[in-house]
């Protein structure tokens, strides 16, 4: 039983041998030898070809074993900091593992046995009857499947994430539906259950590829109080999906590697009460940055099977789970991270995070100091207007400036693209020259002569980029569509000015100039990025085809390879 005080728990749940793993003869490679002791032992051959036995022992804040029901599972560790939540606290609670080790089974459950979700839910309405009647619980369940955010409530709209003045994370337009008892609970997760993703891989048909977020928060009147979450992490092996030829499975196995292994990172940090937590390292953490701050209570259940096939992929969820407790060894994977980072800068001729996005910037406004990774909204953006609009702000903000005196407009046409602001508006901005990108060839040569952890960590970053990439490439098309409508409303405006009688044409013709000349620019920013966006594309599949040559001249050779740590964290 756990201390309802103890800020990050570490559980690994073993499940029982499938009919499948049975049918094939399998045999079961883990035992438990106390309640905090798992031993995995994994068969080797010799050189000689000679077998023998290697024990690999594990330690944890408790071992749970295949006879243990759901139930016992979250009266040892969900349930005794369940109620912390209604004091303040941000419980939460994540099933680690690989695809098919029992996270599903532990979360949700099956019809007669009620996974955590349920039995967190029945004592959450339990003590809010009891002792806290004035709070009210809401839910939301989202998901985050290759980098975006997809709310399960709310026909899988995508969401931004943003980050306010006071540095609090949060997902715009998120739906959280209020519930009052547990079976309104249980049928809206049912619901967004069903819109959950999953997707074909090599490996497994059915293997879940996001993150599954459910929230449980307690408010009081509109003002949070706690809150519990359950994450039911994507399966920990996509993280090595390198070998598919398919770029968008590869993008994807490594989100999910860089998610983990930056909620690795956090945790640690929570754990270790450091300054710093890096939640920055993936949209996963980003999200779920309150709950590696303050007061918090943690459970991480790391799924495990017991056949021998997974032997291997049971090894790596233990030693991710043996690292997110071990405490004492200090980080050593962002050195390589960090190295890497510099080498792509070099080699790819990136600027670090999203500063190589070309972004629309018209003239008089200045390009803001962003660390935001979702783009702006549309909405939100400067638009060419029509209508004079003297006494809108004039901050940064919105892209205006106070007119400057030699500014007055100088037709009597009524539309406002003759206003100082329109003017400036439309003044097209000037473009920046930029040094060709490395061909695929050139990236491909220059991975090869890297060591295979830099060549790691530089592809990860680099599909960071891309991942953030795409988002701002979809919202720039957006918000150059929504500009191209505002220019042609302007030139509508020109044209049924000119048709008038005594109309000035030298001014028809400088304004209609002007927003030609301002649509060119747009098509040309938004080509720009686009273009950008494809050579990171290709640079990436050249990272890809050099990792896989390296790691396939490692086998043929059959050179050692790097400790299962190392592999955990480079894929
Ligand atoms: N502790 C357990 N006892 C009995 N059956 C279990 C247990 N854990 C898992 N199972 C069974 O194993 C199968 C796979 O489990 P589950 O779907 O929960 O895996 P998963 O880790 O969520 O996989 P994925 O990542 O693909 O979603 C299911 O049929 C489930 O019923």
């Amino acid at each position: 039983m756990v201390d309802r005080d103890q800020k990050i728990q570490v559980i690994v749940r073993k499940r029982p041998l499938n009919s499948k793993e049975k049918a094939r003869g399998e045999i079961d490679i883990l035992s438990q030898r106390s309640p905090q002791t798992i031993v995995v032992t994994e068969e080797k051959v010799k050189v000689d070809l000679t077998k023998y036995i290697e024990e690999h022992h594990f330690t944890f804040d408790g071992v749970f074993s295949e006879d243990i029901t759901n139930e016992q599972l979250y009266r040892a560790t969900v349930q005794p900091i369940v109620q912390a939540a209604f004091q303040g606290a941000k419980v939460t609670c994540f099933a680690y593992g690989q695809t098919g080790s029992g996270k599903t089974y532990t979360m949700m459950g099956e019809a007669q046995t009620p996974g955590l979700y349920l039995l967190a839910a029945n004592d959450l309405f339990y003590y809010r009857e009891q002792l806290y009647p004035n709070i009210k619980l809401w839910v939301s369940f989202y998901e985050i499947y290759c980098g975006k955010l997809h709310d399960l409530l709310n026909e899988r709209q995508i969401l931004h994430v943003r980050e306010d003045a006071k540095q609090n994370v949060n997902i715009v337009g998120l739906q959280y539906k209020p519930v009052e008892d547990v079976q309104t609970l249980m049928q809206i997760l049912s619901f967004g259950l069903a819109a959950r993703t999953t997707g074909t891989t090599g490996a497994n048909e059915d293997s879940s590829r996001s993150h599954g977020v459910l929230e449980i928060s307690l408010r009081e009147k509109r003002k949070a109080v706690g809150k519990v979450t359950f994450i039911d992490l994507a399966g920990s092996e996509r993280g090595a999906d390198t070998q598919n030829s398919d770029g968008k499975t590869r993008m994807d196995g490594a989100e999910i590697n860089k998610s983990l292994l930056a909620l690795k990172e956090c945790i640690r940090a929570l754990d270790q009460d450091k300054k710093h937590t890096p939640f920055r390292g993936s949209k996963l953490t980003l999200v779920l940055k309150d709950s590696f701050v303050g007061n918090c209570r943690t459970v991480m259940i790391a799924n495990v099977s017991p056949g021998i096939t997974s032997c291997e992929h049971t090894l790596n969820s233990l030693r991710y789970a043996d690292r997110v407790k071990e405490l004492k060894k200090g980080g050593g994977g962002s050195a390589a991270a960090t190295r890497g980072a510099d080498q792509l800068a070099n080699i790819l001729m990136l600027p670090r995070q999203n500063a190589n996005v070309v972004r629309y910037v018209k003239s008089g406004e200045e390009e803001e100091e962003d660390e935001d990774i979702s783009p702006r909204v549309a909405n939100n953006a400067p638009k060419i207007t029509v209508k004079e609009d003297s006494d809108r702000p004039t901050s940064k903000g919105n892209g205006t400036k106070p007119a400057a005196p030699h500014e007055k407009p100088r037709s009597r046409i009524g539309g406002g693209f003759t206003s100082p602001k329109t003017q400036r508006n439309l003044a097209p901005p000037q473009p920046q020259p930029q040094p060709p990108a490395p061909t695929a060839n050139h990236i491909f040569e220059e991975a090869q002569n890297m060591d295979l952890e830099e060549l790691t960590a530089t592809h990860e970053n680099l599909i960071g980029i891309i991942l953030t990439e795409e988002e701002q490439l979809i919202n720039a098309h957006r918000k150059t569509i929504d500009d191209m409508v505002d220019a042609i409303k302007v030139q509508m405006a020109l044209l049924s000015e000119v048709d008038k009688p005594g109309s000035d044409v030298d001014q028809y013709v400088c304004e209609l100039d002007k927003v030609l000349a301002m649509k060119e620019e747009m098509i040309r920013g938004l080509r720009k990025q686009l273009k950008n966006f494809n050579d990171h594309l290709r640079q990436e599949e050249a990272m890809a085809a050099a990792f896989n040559a390296r790691k396939s001249a490692m086998d043929v050779f059959d050179l050692e390879a790097p400790d299962g740590d190392l592999l955990q964290d480079m894929w």
